[in-house]
Formats: structure tokens, C-alpha cells, sequence
């Protein structure tokens, strides 16, 4: 496979050419390399950090800080499951560029109840059918995208349900790297008979040991079933010892047993006096272990800036205890699937709060004193729990009772809890005791089998198994004429075809966008409100997504998704002119012969300063750096003091920054800068370049000034203009 082009789609047709014949690079999971204590990027002290990105995407101030993009050294998911594989590999490589190496991939609604493998590529609903050939695909896939960003990349999706054990046997065979495992989960929340999920349990970790696989467990499902969540906390801690002690009791290494643990709580509450010391105890009692942080799911909203900031606490809480991966439950969990902006913005988020706490533990340290007897409470309470589990008789028949996810802070009980039977539930009675003289050729099978003496492995007796002999891995590729990847990719190449582009949030060119609108209405108004709008535009099935009451009468805060109902013809599209950029040398040797003075002052009331002062010292690159003399003026000029100065001093050009667009007002300057030039005879004289974050060239060049610079401009597109002007008017003159 040809390695990616930064500068093209990644090509699904290519990655589904001869899928029968990939094999994976390799088993099991990888850790980010670490980089010494102190370690130095440009001119910052890091603690906490891993290898840089041969290819990467940094946060957005990063071009403050020559676009470094330091990873932290904590492994960074992105959860993605479009239902649709071959859009959720586009995903997976934006995500990577933005600093996810675990891609965890949802399965599709209800895949714990089908009881086999699924083939193929049909479409999923919430999530993706996890079939050979989608895993097969993803795995090549993410092959090519961790060569593109240069750090190995984790793909990780669920062994659960009735299915588990061939679930797992696929994973291994497929390379996939890490899957939630844990008996608990199937019981609770799928409503797997018990005794089956346990048997199955054992079949699939023992599978999953072998082929190296991180294993996360399910105990934030507790969390996020329960009413109040800080009530089940020492079942959380009950559930993680479960899991933890029978996944080493089937052979599973402690390194790679993930405890997925959520933080409790949200504000309003005061969450982190109620996560903090839950966090500080279940690491003391799972030392040596691996935590995954988990933000809050039970409590996530349709509101994308609440569910940041959960996100950032819950990070916070990472570095102030410890994390050895940070999950990235998109915002948007609580309102649709995943789009690929949440999923990016849920790793800029982990990558953000992971990096501005980088080494914070050197100053800030938890006050073990003050938590201890909190910390102590949780721990007797989860003993407590577990005692009365055994007096109760053991697991299964705790599990009748209702003991799990009871809302009730244990030792109080509410009744409430989950209840399964032992020989009820999906599967009961599935699972048949082995006979006597059970014997099975295939390798890392759990529990009792009549081998022969001496094999050096299993599956010797039967020429090898799909372990050790690939090539019997069976590769169905579709089973489904109606329903599968070529189809879907068949839209794809027409509008490619076409050259037609529409809007997408998940799906290659889905149509759908997103609005958002206030209304001085109150909320229900609103909401209608928003809907009127998204009809006179034309739009195909507006949907409210989410709303912010900024005052029960004086407004609300509507977010609307909604369908383009027309495609955009990509050669029809205007592009922005870039600015043009001379060669260094031409302007130090332009400025040299015919020395350059300007004026500069940010204009009218506005105080910003620093985006001028960018463009004009020579220590970011600024115009002096090639000898173009400034005058600065400073902030809140007014244009008749530029103007007045830029006679003064017999100025070339003007540089007024207006960031302040409020009512026009910058619009108001440059005609302003304009007529008085014009009034005092110097306007064929002295170029006026106007910058700031919303200037356009256009819009300068639409109100009287030569030319406007906006967002990311730097010293040398200013120094090209002014150098390219001159050249011109210095040649008419000498011309006439
Ligand atoms: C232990 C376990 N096994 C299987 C599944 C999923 O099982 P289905 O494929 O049947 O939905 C889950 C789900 N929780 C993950 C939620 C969140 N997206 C996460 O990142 O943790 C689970 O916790």
C-alpha cells in the first residue's frame, strides 16, 4: 500500500483491495514512549510527555508557540462509530491527527444479542456491525494512518454479549489491539444469563491475554444506570475487584487490566470534593493496575459546553491523581451519535487540559490528610459490600437480590437494584458441561481440556489453528448484496464524479448542517422559532439539538440541525486570493535602496495592540525585521492623528488594526482614513493597509483603503504588499 499524501482523502476502494490477503502488523497494545522529566519543546519544560508527530494538527494557540504540538503521555481515545466503517476511518485519521492513538469503535445497536459473527459491511445504527472485513479494513487502514502521524495506533472496540468468545477470537486473529471485557456488563445492562457470561468471560480474556489486548472493564455502567451517581460508588469499586480478580485468575497480565473509571459526579454539585477522594481511593486499592478516565456519561447533556468542561474537570482529575489513558466521550454523546467535530474536539479538549496540567503534582498535591477518612469511608463501605456479597453466598445469588446498581449508598439499600437470575436471562441453561474426555486442538482455550502429552501447542494435533496458521482464517467478504460498503461508496464516486460537494457531520457529504440562533422569545417560541428560520431557508428536516435559556422572557439560545437540499459544484467556488509573498531577499534589497516609513496605531476606541505589534517587531517576524521604519501610535488612536502623523513624518504607508467590528465601527475607520487622506491631499501618496481578525481584502478594498489582512497574517505578507506597491508607483513616476 502506497503511504498516505497529507494532501489527499484516504482511498476506502484502495484499503478494500485485497482484504483477504492483509495481516496484521501486529498483536496487542501500545503504549505511547514517554520523553525524560524536563524534557524541553521550544523554549518549554515538560514533565508528562510522550514522542512527538511526524504529522499532526496542534491546538489552536499553538501559532503563538512556533506550532509546537507536545502529546501528553497519556494515551488519548477518540470514540468513533459512525455506522458507517469507511466514514469512520476518515475520522480516525483527523482524530490522530489531533492526537488520539486508541480508536474505540461502538458496535451496533444490540450486537451483544447476536449470537455469531456477523459478515460483510452492512451500514450500522449507533454504532458499527463489527464484522471481519470491517475490522480487517480498519486495522489496514489505521496501518497507514499511524505511518501518516508516526506513533502506532490502538484500535479497540467490545467483546461482549453471546457472542463474546468468537468476538474475541476475531480480534486476535484481526489485530485489534483492545476491547472492554467484563461479565458484569452482560449481565446488567444486556441481560446475559450469568453463569453463560462468566464461562463466556473466562473463554474470551483468556483469547485476549494471549494476543495482548488492553482490557477495559464495564464498572462506568454502573455509573451512568444509577439515579444519583455518587450512590453507587463503593459498587464501582466492587465491580472493578471483580473484574480485576477474575481477569488474573484466567491469566490476564495486571499491565494490561484497565479499570474504566468515571468521576462520579457534575457541578452543580461539588463534584470534584466527591470525585477526588472516589479517584484517590480506587487507585490505592488497584495499585498496578491501568486507569482509564472516563468523563461522565450519566450526566452528559445536549449542551456541547457543559460537556467540555466535564471533559476538562475530569482531565483536571487525571493529573491530579493519575490516568494511563484519557477518554474522549464526544461531547455530543447526549445528542446524537458522535459528528466528527465532537470527536475532534473531544481529544483537542483531553490533549489541552492533559497538556496545561503537565507536571502539576510538582506544586499541587492532594492534602492526603484531609481525605484520608473519606478515602477510608469508600474503601469499608466497598469491603462492607463484599463481605455481605459472600454471607449472601456469593456473586449469582447476591445478584438475585438486587444488590447491583441499588441506588441506595451502600450499606443503605433502596431495593431498587438490577436483578438477574441465575438460570434466567438471554441464554440460560446455554452452557453445556464438558465431558469427561474433552479434548479441543485450538490454543489458548480456557479451562479443562484432555490434551495429549507433549504437544508444544495445541493446535499441532490439527496442523495449526487461526492463531498459528492465518491462512485458515475464513474471509467472507459480503453477504449482503443490498447492504454493504460498495453501495454506499457508489453515492460517494458519483458526486466525486460530479465534482459536487454538500455539507457533511458524519457521513461523506450527508447535507447536514448545523445552526445556531438566539431569539428574544422564550423557549418554546424559540424553538419555533428556529424551525421557521431553518423552512424559509429551504431547509430538509430541522431538528432542535439544543437550547440555552438566556432569560425565561428576554431570550433563548437555540441549536438546530438541519439538510442542505442542494449540492455546491466545487469548480463554481471563489477562492480567497492568498496574500502574495515576495521573496525574502527582494524585500531586504528593495528596503535597502529606498527606505520605507510607516505609521501604525490600532484605531478609534480599540485597545487590542497585540496583533499590530505582531506585524511590526522584528521578534515575530514583524516588518522592521526588514528595515521598514514605524512610527507606532499606540491603541485608541484616532484616524486624524495617523493621518496628521503619517504627514509628519512623510510616511509610505498606514497600518491601522481594527479588531473591534461591533456596529461596522471598522468599516466606519477606513472610510474615515480614507476621506481625510483624500482631504489633505496624500492619498495617491500613502497606502492604507488595515488588518484585524475580521478584515477581508475585499472589504478594505470595498471602503477606500488598498488592502486589508485578516487572521494569520504575518510581517512579511504586509512588508510583500507594501514593497510590490511602491515598486509600481516608483516605476510610474519614473515612467512619466
Ligand atoms: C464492558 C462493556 N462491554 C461492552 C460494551 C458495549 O456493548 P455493545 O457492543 O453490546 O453495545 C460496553 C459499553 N460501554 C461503553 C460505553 C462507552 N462508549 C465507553 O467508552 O466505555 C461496555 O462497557
Amino acid at each position: 500500500m502506497m503511504p498516505l499524501d497529507p494532501k489527499k482523502p484516504i482511498d476506502i476502494e484502495e484499503i478494500l483491495k485485497d482484504l483477504d490477503k492483509y495481516r496484521p502488523r501486529r498483536r496487542g497494545w501500545t503504549w505511547r514512549k514517554k520523553l525524560p522529566e524536563g524534557t524541553k519543546v521550544d523554549r518549554y519544560e515538560y514533565y508528562q510527555i510522550s514522542e512527538p508527530l511526524k504529522n499532526s494538527i496542534p491546538l489552536p494557540a499553538a501559532h503563538y508557540f512556533n506550532n509546537i504540538d507536545p502529546q501528553p503521555d497519556v494515551v488519548i481515545t477518540a470514540e468513533i462509530a459512525s455506522g458507517r466503517f469507511e466514514d469512520d476511518i476518515r475520522r480516525m485519521r483527523m482524530a490522530a491527527w489531533h492526537g488520539a492513538d486508541h480508536i474505540m469503535v461502538i458496535r451496533t445497536l444490540g450486537q451483544s444479542h447476536f449470537d455469531g459473527l456477523i459478515e460483510g459491511t452492512p451500514e450500522g445504527v449507533g454504532g458499527i456491525p463489527i464484522t471481519r472485513k470491517q475490522v480487517r479494513a480498519t486495522r489496514k487502514a489505521l496501518d497507514l494512518i499511524e505511518d501518516e502521524v508516526g506513533r502506532p495506533i490502538n484500535f479497540h472496540s467490545y467483546v461482549s454479549g453471546v457472542a463474546g468468545p468468537e468476538i474475541a477470537v476475531l480480534f486476535a486473529e484481526e489485530g485489534v489491539n483492545g476491547a472492554h471485557q467484563d461479565p458484569q456488563y452482560n449481565i446488567l445492562y444486556r441481560g446475559v444469563n450469568p453463569v453463560r457470561s462468566f464461562v463466556d468471560a473466562a473463554v474470551a480474556k483468556k483469547i485476549m491475554a494471549w494476543a495482548g489486548m488492553l482490557q477495559i472493564d464495564g464498572a462506568h455502567n454502573a455509573n451512568a444506570s444509577a439515579k444519583i451517581s455518587w450512590t453507587v460508588m463503593p459498587e464501582l469499586l466492587v465491580q472493578h475487584g471483580i473484574n480485576c480478580m477474575f481477569s488474573l485468575k484466567v491469566g490476564m497480565p495486571k499491565e494490561n487490566i484497565a479499570l474504566s473509571t468515571v468521576p462520579p459526579m457534575i457541578a452543580p454539585t461539588p463534584e470534584m470534593r466527591i470525585d477526588l477522594p472516589y479517584a484517590v481511593a480506587l487507585r490505592e486499592l488497584f495499585k498496578g493496575f491501568r486507569f482509564r478516565a472516563q468523563m461522565n456519561t450519566r450526566y452528559i447533556e445536549s449542551d456541547l459546553f457543559d460537556a467540555t468542561r466535564v471533559h476538562v474537570l475530569n482531565a483536571v482529575l487525571s493529573r491530579l491523581t493519575s490516568a494511563d489513558l484519557q477518554s474522549t466521550i464526544t461531547p455530543d454523546e447526549g445528542r446524537n451519535v458522535p459528528w466528527h467535530i465532537n470527536s475532534i474536539r473531544g481529544v483537542e479538549t483531553a490533549k489541552h487540559t492533559l497538556l496545561a496540567m503537565d507536571g502539576i503534582q510538582k506544586y499541587v498535591k492532594i492534602d492526603r490528610e484531609a481525605i484520608r477518612e473519606k478515602v477510608r469511608e469508600l474503601k469499608m463501605r466497598a469491603i462492607l459490600m463484599l463481605e455481605e456479597i459472600l454471607e449472601m453466598g456469593g456473586y449469582f445469588e447476591a445478584l438475585e437480590a438486587g444488590m447491583f446498581v441499588d441506588n441506595g449508598y451502600y450499606p443503605e439499600r433502596l431495593g431498587d437494584g438490577i436483578a438477574r437470575k441465575k438460570d434466567g436471562e438471554i441464554a440460560a441453561g446455554t452452557v453445556v458441561p464438558r465431558d469427561p474426555d474433552y479434548m479441543a486442538p485450538v490454543c489458548e482455550h480456557f479451562g479443562y481440556n484432555n490434551l495429549p502429552e507433549g504437544l508444544e501447542k495445541p493446535c499441532d494435533l490439527i496442523g495449526g489453528c487461526t492463531f498459528h496458521k492465518p491462512e485458515k482464517i475464513q474471509f467472507i467478504d459480503e453477504l449482503d448484496e443490498t447492504d454493504n460498503v460498495n453501495l454506499r461508496l457508489q453515492r460517494v464516486k458519483d458526486m466525486k464524479a460530479r465534482n459536487v460537494i454538500k455539507p457533511e457531520v458524519e457521513w461523506y457529504a450527508d447535507g447536514w448542517i448545523q445552526l445556531d440562533m438566539t431569539f428574544s422569545l422564550p423557549e418554546e417560541y424559540a424553538e419555533a422559532a428556529a424551525l421557521a428560520v431553518c423552512e424559509r431557508l429551504g431547509l430538509e428536516d430541522p431538528t432542535i439539538i439544543a437550547k440555552t435559556v438566556l432569560h425565561p422572557a428576554e431570550g433563548t439560545y437555540v441549536e438546530v440541525k438541519a439538510k442542505v437540499p442542494f449540492e455546491i459544484k466545487i469548480d463554481e467556488l471563489k477562492l480567497p486570493k492568498k496574500p502574495e509573498i515576495l521573496p525574502e531577499d527582494e524585500i531586504f534589497d528593495f528596503v535597502a535602496k529606498r527606505p520605507i516609513t510607516v505609521v501604525a496605531a490600532t484605531v478609534g476606541e480599540d485597545e487590542h495592540s497585540v496583533g499590530l505589534r505582531e506585524i511590526l517587531d522584528i521578534k515575530h517576524g514583524g516588518i522592521e525585521k526588514y528595515g521598514i521604519k514605524y512610527h507606532y501610535l499606540g491603541t485608541s488612536c484616532p484616524p486624524e492623528k495617523l493621518i496628521d502623523a503619517a504627514i509628519e513624518t512623510g510616511a509610505d504607508a498606514i497600518l491601522a488594526s481594527m479588531i473591534i467590528t461591533h456596529n461596522d465601527v471598522h468599516i466606519k475607520n477606513m472610510r474615515r482614513l480614507n476621506e481625510l487622506a483624500i482631504e489633505k491631499g496624500i492619498r495617491d501618496k500613502v497606502l492604507i493597509i488595515v488588518g484585524g481578525t475580521q478584515i477581508t481584502n475585499d472589504l478594505a478594498i470595498e471602503n477606500g483603503v488598498d488592502a486589508g489582512f485578516g487572521r494569520g497574517t504575518k510581517g512579511i505578507h504586509v512588508a510583500s504588499f507594501i514593497v510590490k506597491k511602491l515598486r509600481e508607483r516608483d516605476a510610474q513616476s519614473s515612467g512619466n
